[in-house]
């Protein structure tokens, strides 16, 4: 999925916050997401999804909303001072119209509340041109540290087949 990459240069935040691991050694979003860190502590974005994550004619296949959301969110759980040490608990996508392809998208996403380590994280997608709201998002993402991957690791080795 080559979306719109864009050269993310302009932006000022760490490049640990900017791509997750997967994108990182290539030093850009695969799904073509720019975000930037807002001063009320909220995330914005943008993304002009390609041809190439079409699904009905003119219109993204939905599933990548959910990913654009998913990574957009994430990063709203710790802002650029620290790589994101979340993982997604639940993503509810509610796709209010149909999302275009090679059209400026603006996005954000703010966090709620707090309750223990669960971060309460909504998000919204906008079209640039018109401001119509084509998707909101409600997502629970809880606060993990190294010993959840640790744990993650020793699970996966149990499964796999004798
Ligand atoms: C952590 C939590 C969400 C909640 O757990 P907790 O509050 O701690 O509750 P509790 O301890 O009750 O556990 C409940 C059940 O879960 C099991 N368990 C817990 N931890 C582990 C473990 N480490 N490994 C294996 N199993 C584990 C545990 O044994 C129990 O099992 P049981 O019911 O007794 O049989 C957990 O369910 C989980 O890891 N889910 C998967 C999350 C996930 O993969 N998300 C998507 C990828 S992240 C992403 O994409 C974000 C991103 C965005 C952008 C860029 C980059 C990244």
């Amino acid at each position: 999925m080559n979306s719109g990459v864009e050269d993310a240069g302009e932006l000022t935040a760490p490049r640990e916050w900017q791509y997750c691991s997967g994108c990182k050694p290539q030093g850009a979003c695969r799904v073509g997401l720019v975000r930037w860190l807002e001063e009320d502590g909220s995330v914005s974005g943008r993304i002009t999804f390609g041809k190439d994550v079409e699904g009905g004619p003119g219109v993204i296949h939905g599933g990548y909303a959910a990913v654009v959301f998913d990574e957009l969110l994430g990063t709203a759980t710790t802002g650029p001072a620290g790589v994101p040490v979340a993982v997604t608990k639940s993503l509810t996508v509610h796709y209010r119209r149909p999302i275009p392809i090679e059209q400026p998208i603006v996005l954000r996403a703010w966090r709620v509340r707090t309750l223990d380590r669960d971060m309460f994280i909504d998000g919204e997608m906008r079209l640039a041109s018109s401001d119509a709201l084509l998707a909101t998002a409600e997502s629970v993402f809880t606060a993990v540290t190294d010993r959840h991957f640790q744990r993650h690791k020793e699970w996966l080795a149990q499964q796999r087949p004798a």
